[in-house]
């Protein structure tokens, strides 16, 4: 099998579409999917590198192999449902952790999915969205994510990174909405993020740092009262 030479790392909530994306992309159907179990990855060719990109798992119980699967990871692709700001809000709460094991120059992407089952009519800025029923717009429903609330992240995010703004990415570059079911922005989302890992994989190359997933890595997550893993 051929080596990666760079990787970059999908991350989201359960069922905000990763594995969908992933197929868009790699094979350029869209088709019903399992929730992932666990991580899987794919093996592209961009320009003279192999490009790892994993698939993570959503589900909680799985939270704990989020930060080993995002090891030395030149990019990680924040995941959310437009059509649902509990994700978006997850994002920072549950995944942003995990990727403190990343390439410290790790490039980070914020994609918003699902925007073919959600009409665009703006909200007005000051409405109070959560506790709202979702209202219908057009024949679809009304989208629950607003770009600028990704793009509020995405500076939360580097924030937490302690990077300056004028060093990495503008945050309208950085932030994607996207569609798997359309193929909407998808090969655009991943080939944007695949050009900018370039300069990553020929620094990580030139230090020798690996690119596999050491399974000795993963520390069993805590259980928590609900039973459940965190
Ligand atoms: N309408 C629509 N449905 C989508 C889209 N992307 C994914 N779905 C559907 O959303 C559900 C979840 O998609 P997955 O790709 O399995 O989600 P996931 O993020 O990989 O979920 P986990 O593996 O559990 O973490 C499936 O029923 C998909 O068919 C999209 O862009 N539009
Ligand atoms: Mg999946």
């Amino acid at each position: 099998m051929k080596k990666p030479d760079g990787k970059v790392v999908l991350l989201g909530d359960m069922n905000v579409g990763k594995t969908s994306l992933l197929h868009r992309y790699m094979e350029k159907r869209f088709q019903e999917t399992v929730s992932t179990v666990g991580g899987a990855f794919y093996l592209k060719q961009w320009g003279p590198y192999n490009i790892s990109i994993w698939d993570t798992a959503g589900r909680e119980q799985f939270h704990g192999l989020g930060s080993m699967y995002c090891r030395g990871a030149a990019a990680v692709i924040l995941t959310y449902d437009v059509n649902s700001l509990q994700s978006l809000t997850e994002l920072e709460e549950r995944f942003l952790e995990l990727t403190d094991s990343a390439s410290a120059d790790c490039i980070f992407a914020i994609v918003g999915n699902k925007v073919d089952l959600s009409d665009d009519c703006a909200l007005p800025p000051d409405e109070n969205r959560p506790e709202k029923p979702v209202a219908s717009c057009g024949s679809k429903v009304r989208k629950q994510v607003r770009a600028e609330d990704a793009i509020a992240l995405y500076k939360k995010i580097l924030k937490y990174k302690m990077l300056d703004e004028k060093d990495v990415p503008a945050a309208e570059k950085m932030c994607f909405e996207t569609s798997a079911k359309t193929g909407y922005k998808v090969d655009y989302l991943f080939e944007t993020v695949f050009d900018m890992v370039v300069p990553i994989i020929i620094r990580q190359k030139a230090e020798g740092l690996p690119q596999t997933v050491d399974i000795t890595d993963y520390k069993p997550a805590k259980r928590t009262k609900s039973g459940c893993c965190a």
